[in-house]
């Protein structure tokens, strides 16, 4: 088992410690890991966001572990050495164009969620969110044009392959869940959309059993609130994933509770290579204090286990450690309890 550890900037180091020790405490057989440097840390040792070295040891291993990127006194740099840069680098150097971002309701947290506790309760979803595509990746740029204004542009892009690859996966998961997929665009409006449409219908001759529907991203941000019961799995692009899985985090009761997979085709031993993260970023707000809740990236490191290492039973712990520690009231200060990172991560070990 050999699992690259990528900490980055800000909390991602506070949060990985923390499923490192939990990793640790399933004395897992055979684990080795090999740090990295990403992010603001590898521009300030390196001179570059993510040194190819760092993509090397990716590479030589079955799976990547990896914490956050992005710090405000790089804001100034230019785009391509921005940290930021290093997660979308490594997403499309490895070839990782699924992102799974699972979103359930943990007992004992509805009291804490941003809707009402009976709707809340209801929640249990997954947004398969396109990695390797959209305004992320498309030609972009910033030029003053002949009135003198300055101007910039990002272009949205999707081929019908990405579409495809992305719609199988989704569909598969859903064959695996509920049964329902609901895939996300704004067809009414965008060029990309329709033809993401017109694949993922084409895909879904496919998988009869699955239940398909189409909602614009638009009405899915306020269904999410109104009635996110609803859903079972939502596919959707690089962009409206990224803050459909935001929003649903609070609906959760926390950024601090999502964790992500993302993967590709390369096959390990007992699954699939991949990427884990928890959706947050590096939270400059609380860096350093300790306060950050860890249960996202110890989650992520569950779904590490499950998809790229074959170990569910070690997964299914982990999760059911974490749900004890949220249900015995052990809350960081973003669920507005007092538990430091260090005592989460203790809780979590505790309940294993
Ligand atoms: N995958 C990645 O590496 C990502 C990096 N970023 C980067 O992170 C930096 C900060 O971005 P923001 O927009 O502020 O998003 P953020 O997710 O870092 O923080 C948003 C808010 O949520 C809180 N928060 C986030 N994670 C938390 C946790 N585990 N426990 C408790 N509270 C938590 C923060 O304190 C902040 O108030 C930027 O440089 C951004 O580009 C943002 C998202 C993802
Ligand atoms: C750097 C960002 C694109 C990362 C992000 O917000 C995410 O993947 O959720
Ligand atoms: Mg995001």
């Amino acid at each position: 088992m050999r699992i690259a550890v990528f900490p980055g900037d800000g909390i991602g180091a506070e949060v990985i410690a923390e499923a490192l020790r939990v990793l640790d405490a399933l004395r897992l057989p055979g684990a080795v890991y090999l740090a990295g440097d990403v992010g603001a840390i590898a521009y300030q040792r390196h001179g570059h966001p993510l040194p190819q070295e760092t993509v090397e040891t990716a590479r030589n291993c079955d799976a990547v572990l990896f914490g956050a990127v992005g710090d405000p006194s790089c804001d100034h740099l230019e785009r391509h050495l921005r940290p930021e840069q290093a997660v979308l680098g490594l997403r499309a150097q490895l070839g990782l164009f699924a992102n799974l971002r699972p979103a359930t309701m943990f007992a004992g947290l509805e009291d804490l969620s941003a809707l009402k506790p009976e709707i809340a309760r209801q929640i249990d979803l997954l947004i398969v969110r396109e990695l390797n595509g959209d305004v992320y990746f498309g030609d972009k740029g910033t030029r003053t044009r002949d009135d003198g204004q300055r101007e910039g542009w990002d272009m949205m892009s999707y081929s019908e392959g990405e579409v495809r690859r992305i719609a199988h996966t989704a569909f598969l998961a859903a064959q695996g869940r509920k049964g329902r997929l609901t895939s996300v665009d704004k067809a009414n409006v965008l060029e990309t959309s329709q033809l993401w449409r017109d694949a993922v219908i084409e895909v879904a001759a496919e998988y009869p059993d699955v239940a398909l529907d189409h909602m614009y991203v638009d009405n899915a941000a306020m269904q999410l609130v109104r009635n996110p019961g609803q859903f079972d799995v939502v596919v959707t692009g690089n962009l409206f994933g990224d803050i459909l899985s935001d929003q649903a985090s609070m609906c959760v009761g926390s950024i601090g509770l999502l964790a992500s997979a993302s993967l590709g085709e390369q096959k390990t031993a007992h699954g699939t290579f991949g990427l884990y993260e928890p959706i947050h970023g590096t939270a400059p707000d609380i860096a350093g204090q300790g306060r950050a809740n860890p249960i996202a990236t110890i989650l992520s490191a569950a779904m590490m286990l499950r998809h790229s290492f074959g170990r569910e039973n070690d997964a299914m712990r982990i999760e059911s450690a974490v749900a004890q520690t949220l249900a015995d009231g052990v809350h960081g200060g973003d669920l507005g309890g007092s538990a430091s990172t260090k005592e989460i991560g203790d809780a979590v070990i505790d309940r294993l």
